[in-house]
């Protein structure tokens, strides 16, 4: 019977990536979607940037939205510091059970807390589940026409504080130009934009990084 992509991922990180070492995780997956099939991972371009913005907040806690197969997870969760949490959201269940794999595989599983549900249902009870009182960074990586309604959701529900650091996937392909529209004329936000291109091609794509001001 047929094997889903994620599954495929999951196989090419048992054969080629060590077990408990994240730097080979990232590489394995790279190599495999460059070499073998396409996957809509951020990718070993955008994720260079990510670890720039991640390493420069140290965030103590973070919010990923869109995990997929995890990987931006364990860049995410490798650069850490003891005792920071990453909150994963995954909506798909057959995904998150992949996700779950590769970051045990990884072995940054004690960083990572994987929620499965839609970030509009999960947003709003992250308080009360994880006693999360704001976020220090958050990574945008679902549905792009739910970055506009997600930020505006974290914002009410009180999950910003000043100086959150939000970075947004994909703003140029697929595109989200009601979010850079909404983030970049919002004056409780200072927004940068870098320009990078789509996971493994040569597609513009960049990241957008929107720091809350309060
Ligand atoms: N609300 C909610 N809550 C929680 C959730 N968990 C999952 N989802 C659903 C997310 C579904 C995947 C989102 N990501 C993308 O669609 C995506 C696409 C491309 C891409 C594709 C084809 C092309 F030709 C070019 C570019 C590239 C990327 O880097 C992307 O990130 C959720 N939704
Ligand atoms: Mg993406």
């Amino acid at each position: 019977t047929q094997t889903t992509r994620p599954q495929r991922i999951l196989k090419a990180v048992q054969k080629n990536a060590t077990k408990g070492d994240p730097d080979s995780v990232i590489s394995a997956i790279d190599h495999y979607c460059k070499h073998s099939e396409w996957a809509m991972n951020v990718g070993d371009e955008k994720g260079s940037i990510l670890d720039s913005v991640v390493s420069e907040v140290n965030p103590s806690t973070v919010l990923e939205l869109g995990t997929y197969c995890g990987y931006s997870a364990v860049r995410i969760a490798r650069l850490l510091s003891p005792g920071s949490k990453l909150i994963t959201v995954e909506f798909n269940p057959a995904i998150a059970a992949i996700a779950k794999q590769i970051i045990a595989y990884a072995g940054i599983q004690d960083k990572v807390t994987l929620v499965e549900g839609s970030s509009g249902d999960l947003i709003p009870k992250m308080k009360e589940c994880f006693g999360i009182t704001s976020f220090d960074f958050i990574f945008l990586d679902h549905w792009k026409d739910r970055y506009v309604p997600d930020t505006k959701l974290l914002e009410e529900c009180g999950l910003l504080r000043k100086g959150t650091v939000l970075l947004a996937d994909n703003v140029i392909c697929p595109g989200a130009p009601e979010y850079l529209k909404y983030i970049r004329n919002n004056r409780r936000y200072e927004s940068r934009y870098y320009p990078a291109h789509l996971e493994y091609t040569k597609v513009e794509d960049g990241l957008e990084k929107s720091i809350f001001l309060g």
